[in-house]
């Protein structure tokens, strides 16, 4: 069984928190002779800059690139909303995206059974539901030139992000979803606003040209990101794969994780390109959720979405999508049960500490291994 590389960065808030029960659970798997995980542990976000001054430090950007995978919990926090722009927390996060190449991330919404009267939509309207947000990580809003904030000296100042997609950014992210479709309900619902942004209308352009030309077997249909936000608490099942930009990417997936119960359910993965010799590829697993300034240190954070990116990791990095269908299995069974953290306390038969539920997935799956 050959080692497999894991570089974990913890960050901020409930960070450390949620990352603590992944790594009960890939001991244990290292334990049981299951698979063979070495880890080993950086800083990023605000733990960064308070020991380095900067989001992430070259050497740990070193240690990202040579890992198998990489493992981050979340970035942020009241504490530095003072640092420089190119400092603060998020920027280690975004360097990271950016650096590895990670330009496709997978955010699945899935409706657990027994979380389906946690959510704030009816019951019916989520029940069953299972849903793949493919957003464009590494270009967009997020990393167009200019982006700055200019004094035009009479008391004004202008702020300039700026929107930029190129055909083959768009092609890739569109094969991603095409591929995934094919594997699921064979349905791409592509996203963007054609009707006010040169971007969309040339995403919309490439999407619906790399349809026909390759993936003519896969449902394809357009909706405006605005419209979509709405049929999204009005009638999710209806979507399969949704593609769609950084900046709506992000916005779209926060409100698909309240159609699972909470934003502490959502896990992650970002991928670079399959390296065609080696199959293998850059990836970070990462929930959607954020530090939760507002809940960390109380030991309350739900660290469902943390394992549930370690499932992904299994799944997307190392072909070993039996065992990740465990650990969601052990998730699943131990929800079934009315075991529940604070953030989806709906229909609880005991509400437990973020320990208390990493103990409880991982007693779930010791059960399901003897
Ligand atoms: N990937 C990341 O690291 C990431 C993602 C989003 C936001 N952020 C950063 O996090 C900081 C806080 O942002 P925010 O408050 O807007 O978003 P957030 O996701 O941290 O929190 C939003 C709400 O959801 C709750 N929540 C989030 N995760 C939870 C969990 N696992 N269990 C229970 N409840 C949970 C929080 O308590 C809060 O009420 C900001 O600095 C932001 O930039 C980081
Ligand atoms: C923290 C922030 C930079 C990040 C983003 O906007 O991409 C987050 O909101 C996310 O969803 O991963
Ligand atoms: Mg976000």
């Amino acid at each position: 069984m050959s080692i497999i590389k894991l570089f974990v960065l913890p960050g901020d808030g409930i960070g450390p928190e949620v990352m603590a029960e992944v790594e009960k659970i890939v001991a244990w798997l290292n334990s049981e002779g299951v698979a063979r995980f070495e880890i080993e542990k950086g800083l990023v976000g605000g733990a960064a800059f308070d020991a380095h001054g900067a989001a992430i430090s070259e050497a740990d950007m070193a240690r990202a690139k040579a890992a198998d995978a990489v493992l981050l919990a979340a970035v942020g926090g009241p504490k530095w909303d003072g640092v420089p722009y190119d400092v603060r927390p998020e920027a280690g996060l975004l360097r990271l995206r950016k650096d590895l190449a990670l330009f496709a991330n997978l955010r699945p919404a899935i409706c657990y059974p027994a979380l389906a009267d946690a959510s704030s939509l009816k019951r019916e309207i989520v029940e069953g539901l299972d849903l793949m947000i493919v957003r464009e990580l590494t270009g967009g809003v997020y990393f167009g030139e200019p982006k700055q904030i200019i004094d035009l000296g009479n008391g004004q100042k202008r702020a300039i992000d700026t929107q930029v997609y190129d055909t083959y950014e768009i092609e890739r992210i569109g094969r991603v979803a095409f591929d995934l479709a094919r594997k699921r309900r064979n349905k791409v619902t592509s996203s963007e606003k054609r009707n006010v942004m040169k971007s969309g209308l040339l995403w919309h352009e490439v999407i619906s040209a790399l349809h026909v030309r390759e993936y003519p077997d896969v449902e394809l249909e357009h909706q405006l990101a605005d419209a979509l936000g709405m049929q999204l608490v009005r009638r999710p099942k209806q979507f399969d794969v949704i593609v769609t930009d950084n900046l709506f990417g992000d916005m779209l997936s926060d409100v698909a994780s309240m159609l699972t119960g909470s934003l502490g359910m959502l896990p992650s993965a970002s991928l670079g390109e399959k390296d065609p010799a080696s199959e293998s590829r850059k990836a970070l697993y990462e929930p959607v959720h954020g530090s939760a300034p507002d809940i960390a240190g109380k030991g309350m954070a739900n660290p469902i979405a943390m394992i549930g990116s370690l499932a992904m990791a299994l799944r997307y990095s190392f072909e070993m999508g039996e065992l990740a269908d465990r650990i969601e299995r052990a998730i699943s069974l131990v929800l079934e049960k009315g075991l529940r953290t604070a953030d989806i306390a709906g229909g609880a038969k005991q509400i437990l500490s973020t320990a208390q539920m990493g103990d409880a997935v991982l007693a779930e799956l010791k059960a399901a291994h003897s």
